[in-house]
């Protein structure tokens, strides 16, 4: 059998995962030309390196169709249904830190935490005739956050694939959940975020899809795991 790995292929968390491989001494070479989407790792025959973007990994990993894929935790936790059932975070790789926040206005003085937010919410609709609109592309990682975790079940998301910043300004929404490293983008919209409200800090993680393998594949992944966690840190 053939252990299939990936890798992202362009964005901001390519370098890094690249660099994570040469620091465990692994040298991927490409099959057929230089910009091939498929490689294969020197020295074990039974290993195919597919290069697909960071939410393609989170998917594929969800699907069972890769094996192991670096990507952004938030990644994985956004789009794998089940997650436990399916996946295993093996490693944190530490680059690609970043944290999934609840930001509102500024100029909202009175709301400082999910409790105060939990308030704006249910006065929301007698106050200005709608549910409070929340910006995200995380819709699944909000849900879990404001209604399992915080008890906020009026709201709206709207989805937003781009800028989401720039929403509540814009009149698209009221407040957002959104990721941010510096907080340069979030300040530049007179955004702050939740004293309560980091969601996940999420970083680049080794993650393994769960499901039945030949000794064979799971002695190759526990080798290459135990490579990677030796240049990089375990989980
Ligand atoms: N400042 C940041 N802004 C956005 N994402 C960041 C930032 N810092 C780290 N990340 C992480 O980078 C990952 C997304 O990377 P990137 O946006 O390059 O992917 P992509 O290839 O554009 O994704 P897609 O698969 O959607 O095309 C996420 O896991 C995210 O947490
Ligand atoms: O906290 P900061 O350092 O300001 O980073 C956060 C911002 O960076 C990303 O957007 P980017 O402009 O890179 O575009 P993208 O949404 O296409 O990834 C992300 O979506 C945030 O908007």
């Amino acid at each position: 059998m053939t252990v299939t790995i990936a890798l992202p292929s362009k964005g901001r968390i390519r370098d890094g995962s690249i660099e994570a491989f040469e620091a465990a001494g692994i040298q991927i070479s490409a099959v057929g030309n230089e910009r091939s989407y498929r490689g294969r790792i020197d020295g074990i025959e039974n290993v195919e390196v597919a290069y697909l973007s960071a939410s393609e990994i989170a998917r594929e990993l969800g699907r069972g169709s890769i094996d192991i894929g670096l990507t952004g935790e938030d990644l994985v936790r956004e789009d794998v249904a089940a997650l436990h059932s399916r996946v295993a975070f093996r490693s944190r790789l530490g680059f690609g830190k970043a944290d999934v926040v609840v930001a509102v206005p500024e100029v909202w003085f009175d709301v400082d935490t999910m409790a105060d937010l939990g308030d704006v919410a249910a006065d929301f609709r007698l106050r200005h005739g709608r549910r409070l609109r929340i910006a995200t592309k995380y819709w699944s990682l909000t849900q879990q956050f404001f209604s399992a975790k915080h008890g906020i079940q009026v709201y709206r998301i709207v989805e937003s694939l781009g800028a989401t910043e720039g929403a509540p300004a814009s009149g698209q929404a009221d407040i957002i959940v959104d990721i941010t490293s510096t907080g340069s983008t979030l300040k530049a919209n007179h955004l702050k975020i939740l004293t309560d409200g980091v969601i996940l800090q999420s970083e680049v993680c080794l993650v393994e899809a769960l499901k039945d393998r030949t000794e064979e594949d799971r002695d190759t992944i526990e080798s290459l795991v135990s490579r990677i966690e030796a240049a990089l840190g375990p989980a």
